[in-house]
């Protein structure tokens, strides 16, 4: 999984996830929501390249439109961690963007969980897993899901995660509008916002009880994602389903042929990708395999 380049980088993939439910079950005192969700990742996503240097720069090479260097969630990771370890060097890190930003896809957050793993090894940093999802947790609530390594049940704002081993792994094809991401602080911000859903349990998502408390939300404030859902709702095998705060969104096919002929009727002014839900992340046993430690 892990492809070394001859100039001495590291090439690592940072997958996406989906939220098959979500659940927002109450508000804390700080602001921050209660929810409940299942996590599943992708076998799709963004690469990042990491090429490690002695001196103490964090450095981006190759600009990401719309990601200020000193905003993006990679440098800030390897930042936060070369601080927390006392490790004197740096990195230069390179993105391949695939997954849209502000998607609902957790890609700024498995970005920074991917930079973590990695600079974790190769700076031989020794965290353990825990503390390392302690660590990202810092960087965003999505964070600690893609260091855990498993497709999981997520409990308080996201942090409380039980793994979930035994999940079918289907085939989706996803759909968001092109150029419009959805910003999360404002989809939770909505005074509209559904806050006080009573807790389920996976026999009822298993069921068929569960459903996305941001999907009103969301298609009110870019309706653009409520003509996708319809569209999906007529054309797909599957409903079209909300992940996390959008603006993406994933219906289940029969099979790869199934999903790949619908995309191509998928109407071109909308970004589409047809990915197989996963149960592991890609790096899940190489990030703490040989000398790292679990
Ligand atoms: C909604 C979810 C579902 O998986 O994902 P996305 O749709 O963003 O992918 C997550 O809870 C998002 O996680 P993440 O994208 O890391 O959000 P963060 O950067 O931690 O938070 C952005 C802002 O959202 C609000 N926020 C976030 C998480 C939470 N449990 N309650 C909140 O109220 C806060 O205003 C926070 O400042
Ligand atoms: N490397 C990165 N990739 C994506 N988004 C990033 C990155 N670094 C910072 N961000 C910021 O994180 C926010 C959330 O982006 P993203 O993770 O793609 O969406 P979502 O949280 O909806 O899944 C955006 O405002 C984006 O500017």
């Amino acid at each position: 999984m892990p492809s070394p380049d001859p100039g001495g980088g590291l090439t690592l993939p940072a997958p996406a996830k989906l939220n098959l439910f979500l659940h927002i079950t109450g508000r804390r005192a700080d602001g921050m929501h209660t929810l409940q969700t299942l996590f599943q990742f992708l076998d799709w996503g963004d690469s990042l390249r990491f090429l490690p240097v002695s001196e103490p720069l964090f450095e981006r090479d190759g600009a990401l439109p719309d990601i200020p260097a000193e905003a993006d969630l990679t440098l800030r990771a390897a930042r936060l961690l070369a601080h927390h370890c006392g490790h004197t060097g740096g990195v230069r890190i390179a993105v391949e963007k695939r997954l849209p930003v502000g998607g609902g896809l957790g890609g700024g957050s498995s970005d920074a969980a991917t930079t973590l793993l990695a600079l974790n090894r190769l700076w031989g940093c020794g965290l353990s897993r825990p503390e390392l999802a302690d660590l990202g947790a810092v960087l965003g609530a999505d964070v600690p899901v893609f260091i855990g390594g498993s497709a999981a049940w997520a409990e308080g704002v996201g942090e409380r995660l039980s793994p979930v081993a035994d999940l079918p792994e289907p085939w989706y094809l996803l759909v968001w509008p092109s150029g419009e991401g959805v910003s999360t602080r404002e989809a939770f911000g909505d005074r509209s916002l559904t806050r006080d859903h009573p807790a389920v349990t996976i026999m009822d998502f298993s069921q068929g009880r569960c459903g996305n408390d941001f999907a009103p939300v969301v298609e009110r404030l870019h309706p653009e994602v409520a003509r996708i859902r319809h569209w999906l709702d007529r054309n797909a095998a599957g409903p079209g389903r909300l992940t996390g705060s959008g603006a993406c969104l994933f219906a289940e096919c029969g099979d790869r042929a199934q999903a790949e002929d619908l995309r191509a009727r998928v109407p071109a002014s909308w970004g589409a990708e047809v990915a197989r839900g996963r149960n592991r992340h890609p790096l899940a046993d190489w990030a703490f395999g040989a000398d790292g430690k679990e």
